[in-house]
């Protein structure tokens, strides 16, 4: 059952994420509370990943680690916090049974064989504007599990596909901090308001406007575009597009979502399958993105129709206003 703002169970802006997860709960009478209490477990997370990120350049938070992550990237400091504070939330929070981390080769197995759900989890993204002040994000995606309650978790509760997640969202931390997600059906988002510890709802069910005219790229790596993309971006320029690129996906996403545009990372001769991670980046913006009216694709099939077959695989992702992303489409075919 779909409550949108015009539903008489709808809430009205104001609310607390507390109270508005109580409230969803009632409209799925099967529902037991599990998935509430974990998405209530991401949020207490992302409260303490706001208070870091806000004092990281006073209490030495800033920099790298000197170490490398599965990805080949060297690890911020505040990676490893976010991934860290995570695991614990989750861990502590007992619905989550395993987790996948952009930080980790490894499935990390929170020991709550009694979990229904599995997360999959960007703790940190954005990291190159980590000690830059710009804004920064937490990606995350949640499944029902498909390997039975009690056992050890497995791989194939994280390959089971992106229209399987059950809830996916993200944190962002940017002038304001704000929590965007789905369970499927509106997509809301809560604004976190510190002197109160609350998320409250500001951005009642999402709706992208179907089209926009502001693409989001790294311009650094057009020459290594195919045709079809560079020929994409001419007709942007044409069309006298405004070029926005943060360099933090939640937050090119989250600003398209809003006003309309194209957020576009193609393959390129550094990353030939595309830079970014289909479990715990492509997958949850594309379902939340479906979810607001959009469309998310690897240029070749839609992000969400893609069989995952590894943990960190790459995809190629354009993500955005649906007549955008259809005529980038089209210039690809
Ligand atoms: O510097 P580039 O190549 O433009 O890549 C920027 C992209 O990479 C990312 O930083 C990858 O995410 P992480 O920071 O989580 O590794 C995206 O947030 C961003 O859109
Ligand atoms: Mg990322
Ligand atoms: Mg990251």
């Amino acid at each position: 059952m779909d409550i949108t703002a015009s539903h008489p169970l709808a809430l009205p802006v104001g609310v607390t994420l507390d109270r508005y997860i109580m409230h969803r709960q009632t409209a799925f009478p099967y529902a037991t509370g599990e998935l509430s209490q974990l998405l209530r477990d991401i949020a207490l997370a992302g409260k303490i990943i706001h208070r870091e990120v806000n004092r990281a350049g006073l209490i030495d938070l800033t920099g790298g680690m000197g170490i490398q992550n599965v990805q080949g990237e060297s690890q911020q400091k505040l990676d490893m916090i976010a991934n860290i504070r995570f695991k614990r939330a989750l861990t502590n929070g007992g619905e989550a049974c395993a987790i996948i981390s952009e930080e980790e080769e490894d499935i990390i197995y929170t020991g709550n064989n009694h979990g229904k759900y599995v997360v999959a989890m960007d703790p940190l993204d954005g990291s190159s504007n980590i000690d830059v002040n710009v804004s920064i994000g937490t990606i995350f995606s949640i499944y029902r599990r498909v390997t039975p309650i009690g056992t050890e978790p497995t791989l194939d509760d994280f390959l089971q596909g992106g229209r399987r997640q059950v809830a996916a969202g993200y944190i962002l931390y940017g002038s304001s901090t704000i929590m965007v997600y789905t369970t499927g059906h509106s997509v809301n988002g809560f604004t976190y308001d510190a002197s109160l510890g609350e998320y409250i709802l500001s951005h009642p069910d999402i709706h992208s406007p179907c089209t926009g005219q502001i693409y989001s790229c790294n311009d650094g790596n057009v020459d290594g575009y195919e045709d079809g993309v560079r020929e994409y971006l001419t007709d942007c320029r044409k069309k006298q597009y405004t070029a926005r690129y943060i360099g933090s996906l939640v937050a090119d996403f989250h600003r398209n979502l809003l006003k309309g545009g194209i957020y576009l990372y193609p393959p390129t001769r550094k990353s030939p399958d595309g830079k970014l991670r289909l479990l715990y980046e492509a997958f949850p913006l594309a379902f939340l993105a479906e979810k607001a009216g959009c469309l998310a694709t690897s240029g070749r099939q839609a992000i969400l129709d893609i069989k995952p077959h590894s943990l960190h695989q790459r995809t190629p992702l354009y993500i955005g206003a649906p007549v955008m992303v259809d005529s980038l489409v089209d210039l690809l075919k």
